[in-house]
């Protein structure tokens, strides 16, 4: 199971979850987030995560133009679109060599026709629950809306994990499902992760499957 964790905004937090190894590490590029990072964290700090983890930039509704010069940066190797973001953006970001994530909200239901013209141009999909704000809600939404998904691109699961939900993430089986997404709910404060927690949740997560 693959592991970002995301919303990266404290020198301390980030040295201590980069040195767990997830394989991703979100860093929020939309300024109305708790989780805004621009102005604490230098280009440079987030340079120097090591290589071996995917550095994400988040973007809300932000432009072509934009996204591409935060990742040259900050040295984003890949972006997650969490607003409106159009297939045709998604084509751009990646045809420039961006690893692309597209976000979708979650409610009662998921059409999954409405994915379709995103196919050709994500590397992943991630799925969050809807909610009053873009992303960061702290909220679960019913996974099994997700057993009916059968799309090639490969998803990962967001919105209000916490701890309290390894061992039913572990033995989770969906179809498409390759990751978790961790946020809100490893904080000691927004933006502030609590590295023990990440790191229980990582053991969790990656213990071998017993069934
Ligand atoms: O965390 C935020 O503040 C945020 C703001 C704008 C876009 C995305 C954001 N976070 C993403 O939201 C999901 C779910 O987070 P949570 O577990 O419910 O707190 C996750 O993918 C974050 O990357």
């Amino acid at each position: 199971m693959l592991v970002k964790v995301c919303g990266m905004r404290d020198e301390a937090a980030l040295a201590a979850v980069a040195a767990l190894a997830p394989d991703f590490l979100g860093f929020i590029f939309a300024p109305a987030s708790p989780r805004y990072m621009e102005d604490v964290l230098a280009p440079e700090q987030v340079q120097q995560v090591p290589t071996s983890i995917w550095k994400v930039g988040v973007f809300v509704n932000a432009t072509t133009e934009t996204v591409l010069a935060k990742a040259r940066q900050f040295g984003l190797g890949a972006v997650q679109l969490h607003g409106h973001e159009a297939p045709a953006q998604c084509e751009e970001l990646g045809e420039a060599g961006l690893l692309v994530m597209k976000a979708f909200s979650v409610g009662s239901a998921v059409d999954f026709a409405a994915l379709l013209p995103y196919v050709p141009f994500c590397d992943f999909f991630l799925f969050d629950t809807k909610g009053a704000a873009p992303g960061g809600n702290g909220a679960v939404f019913d996974w099994a809306l997700l057993e009916r998904y059968d799309l090639p691109v490969p998803y990962l699961l967001a919105g209000g994990l916490a701890l309290e939900h390894a061992a039913e993430l572990a033995a989770l089986r969906l179809p498409g499902l390759v990751g978790v997404d961790l946020n809100s709910g490893f904080e000691t404060a927004p933006g502030v992760k609590d590295a023990h927690r990440v790191a229980q949740m990582l053991q969790a997560l990656r213990l071998p499957a017993t069934t």
